[in-house]
């Protein structure tokens, strides 16, 4: 078993600065289970950058690598150029985590539990009050930690990866628990971060928040990297179905299925669903048979291109030799 070694640098690339995260042929392997296969990406300073894919696809694996908590097999990481294994104390300062199962100081209240946190890192006092108030969590301020509820305990979490003012922030799964205005606020708070130039490796399963949020996502099918691209590019080069949603009982099934064009339909939510790919043709049919009143119509989006590309990675890793590797591990 190899050693995350920091990546050898050249006269040349001396000059420019280092990426905030340089992944190369990273392998990890947990028993039987292959967690990382070859996974390389680099991630650019200032970059907003979403890791995504199914359970078990390896993304807390590769980040925990990436922030230097976890040794790979092999391969190399850099951050800012620096191997972050063994524990780098230099890059401590510049990374912030938030993690799932964050740790808190649950007998303090909430602006305690921050200022200790911030202590920890040599940060300004001040920064608790700005942080807190970052994250929406001013009113809670008093609150001990363990009255807090799922959602402030998450932004309090990530409270405590802001505080000391990071270069880079690793942030997974941040809106699991929070109700939706929360996580619109987050999102705020996210684009501010990213408006100041800080980098943020970004894990999600909400593919909204990624096209919205992320310049560049990797989507991470079994351990390895299946794509790296902007969402624009992801859902520009994906050519999927429109989506005609109609007013149920304005078209019976069997009339819409054949309207030249047509490719599908459903019903749905109330709704008549047709798919096609020839949208104008059918919306001109439509508009002839019923009128155009009430009709909705739905573009592919990142959700799209996610299951589509899940989808057909998964079944064809399906194979008995893939079975094969993954029956004996469960989480
Ligand atoms: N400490 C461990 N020991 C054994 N297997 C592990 C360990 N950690 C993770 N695994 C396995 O490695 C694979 C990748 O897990 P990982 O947690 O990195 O995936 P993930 O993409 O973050 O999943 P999720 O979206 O569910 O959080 C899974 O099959 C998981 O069961």
């Amino acid at each position: 078993m190899s050693e995350v070694q920091a990546m050898p640098t050249t006269p040349g690339e001396a000059a420019a600065p280092a990426p905030a995260v340089h992944v190369r042929h990273v392998s990890k392997r947990y028993g039987e289970r292959q967690a990382l296969d070859d996974v390389s990406l680099e991630i650019g300073r200032g970059e907003f950058f979403g890791l995504l894919g199914p359970n078990g696809a390896g993304k807390s694996t590769l980040v925990e690598i990436m922030e230097g908590l976890r040794r790979a097999d092999s391969g190399t990481v850099a951050v800012f150029g620096e191997s972050p294994w063994p524990r780098n104390t230099a890059l401590l300062p510049r990374v912030g985590i938030q993690t799932q199962s964050s740790a808190f100081f649950v007998r303090q209240r909430a602006h305690e539990h921050l200022r200790t946190v911030a202590a920890l890192y040599g940060a300004p006092r001040s920064a608790v009050d700005a942080t807190l108030e970052a994250v929406g969590l001013t009113e809670q301020r008093d609150i001990q930690v363990e009255s807090l509820s799922g959602g402030q305990r998450q932004r309090l979490a990530i409270a405590s990866a802001l505080v000391h003012g990071p270069e880079l922030i690793f942030l997974d799964e941040p809106t699991a628990a929070l109700d939706p205005q929360a996580r619109r606020d987050l999102w705020e708070v996210l684009r501010g971060l990213k408006a100041q130039g800080r980098t943020i490796v970004y894990t999600t399963h909400h593919l909204d928040e990624a096209e919205a949020l992320c310049d560049r996502i990797a989507i991470l099918v079994d351990g390895t990297v299946a794509v790296t691209d902007t969402p624009h590019n992801l859902v520009g080069g994906f050519k999927a179905a429109t989506r005609l949603m109609l007013p149920l009982g304005r078209l019976g099934e069997d009339e819409a299925a054949a309207i030249p064009g047509v490719d599908r339909v459903t019903v749905q939510g109330g709704s008549l669903v047709l798919e096609t790919r020839e949208a104008g043709r059918v919306l001109s049919a439509v508009d002839k048979l019923t009128g155009l009143d009430g009709v909705q119509t739905r573009t592919a989006g990142l959700e799209d291109v996610y299951l589509d590309l899940t989808a057909r990675l998964t079944r064809s890793a399906h194979t008995p030799r893939r079975n094969a590797d993954t029956t004996e591990h469960q989480p």
